[in-house]
């Protein structure tokens, strides 16, 4: 089928809406409003909006460059970036509003008590640290180990923007369930509610150990294109040094994390040229990262609820999901969850900024830390 057509203009997801306001259990937090807002931004000469076009390139740079926090130095354990000193005192204020989940584990708990708790984790930049390659993006052993013994005790799955083939490789673990493309492909549980069996685009397939699961692609037909997209987008940014272009099946990402940042501009007028002509694909912001995906009303969000359904786990007013993630995508399943009023998200980040998320934590290495506490709070609690 050919998806094509010319009658519209490509979608363009802008960054992230603001909330201002916890919902739920969390009533007690301090308001907090940023001096100015938080986001990181590098002054920058804006190309001078005289065509649509211009005025579009020209909000992708805004979001380029609000796309990842400036690097400092590696810590021992972790390669992760880290926020420059003066950003520390604005990062603790920042912290009123989206308290650590360690800090906060004992009120975390308590409201879990005698509910089962769900768990939702991204992978990049949550599993893993942030790295420049990102083929290299590996998990710790000390993380899978964690991972593997959270799964042991509460049903747990993995949702990331790379191809679940790719991430299931490096993450590796067979007990939980996978979600790649941004929620676009997920292998899931084999059905315990009749309402997520009649969803179109399901079907009943095996894993790689010859387990029944449900795959669940709602994006399928989109597969053609984005392949020819990704296609283009590699011939057209062969000649820009750094860029890196993947091909996660259901969207295909656009790196630029490695090229020089004067050359960002031509990075986004080389995707928006592309894009231009496939109004049927929207552009999303990552982690110095553009992502073309398909414009269907399917995220990170949907994939939690499928799966939470999936599991039997959707309408349970005694059930507690949880989503840890640090990435612009992974805020539609905060939003998700604040707003159904269910479970909260945590978001993963050494610099402030604006998210749906009730919690926050530093970085990889406090996510293995708060995966750790809740086995050995669960332990505890049957003893
Ligand atoms: O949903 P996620 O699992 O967080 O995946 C989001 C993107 O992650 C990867 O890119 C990011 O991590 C790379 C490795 O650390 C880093 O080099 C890059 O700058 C980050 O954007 C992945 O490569 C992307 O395709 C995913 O969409």
């Amino acid at each position: 089928m050919d998806l094509k057509s010319n009658h519209a203009a490509p979608v363009l997801t802008d960054p992230i809406p603001i909330s201002k306001s916890r919902l739920g259990i969390h009533t007690n937090l301090l308001p907090y409003s940023p001096p100015g807002g938080l986001f990181l931004t590098i002054p920058r000469k804006k190309p001078m909006p005289g065509k649509l076009d211009d005025v579009r390139i020209s909000s992708w740079l805004d979001a380029m460059e609000a796309s990842s926090p400036p690097r400092k130095k590696p810590t021992k354990d972790f390669n992760i970036e880290v926020a420059s000193d003066d950003t520390d005192a604005s990062y603790r204020s920042w912290m009123l509003k989206y308290p650590s989940a360690l800090t906060s584990f004992d009120e975390i708990t308590n409201y879990a008590m005698d509910k089962r708790i769900a768990l939702f984790l991204d992978y990049d930049g949550t599993l893993s640290p942030i790295v420049d390659d990102p083929d290299r993006a590996f998990m710790s052993n000390a993380m899978r180990s964690a991972v593997r013994n959270v799964a042991k005790y509460f049903p747990t799955a993995i949702i990331s923007g790379r191809r679940r083939d790719m991430v299931y490789e490096f993450v590796g673990l067979t007990e939980l369930y996978y979600a790649g493309s941004h929620g676009m492909d997920i292998m899931g549980p084999v059905r315990h509610s009749v309402s997520a069996d009649d969803h179109p685009n399901c079907i009943r397939s095996t894993d790689k150990q010859g387990k029944e699961v449900n795959l669940f692609q709602p994006a399928s037909e989109f597969l053609p294109m984005i392949d020819e997209v990704f296609r283009t987008l590699v011939e057209n940014t062969k000649g820009i040094k750094g860029a890196k272009v993947e091909n996660h099946k259901f969207c295909t990402s656009v790196h630029y994390r490695n090229v020089d940042e004067k050359n960002w501009p031509i990075v986004a007028q080389c995707v928006h040229g592309v894009l231009k002509n496939y109004p049927r694909l929207r552009l999303t912001h990552g982690r110095k990262v553009l992502e073309v995906r398909p414009v269907i009303d399917w995220d990170k969000g949907k994939a939690v609820e499928f799966l939470l359904e999936s599991l039997g786990l959707g309408d349970s007013a005694d059930v507690v999901p949880i989503y840890v993630g640090d990435d612009r995508t992974d805020e539609d399943a905060f939003k998700v969850l604040r707003e159904g009023n269910r479970g909260f998200g945590i978001l993963v980040s050494s610099v402030p900024k604006d998210s749906s998320a009730f919690y926050s934590l530093r970085d990889p290495s406090e996510v293995m830390e708060f995966l750790k506490s809740l086995v050995r709070w669960k332990k505890l609690s049957k003893l």
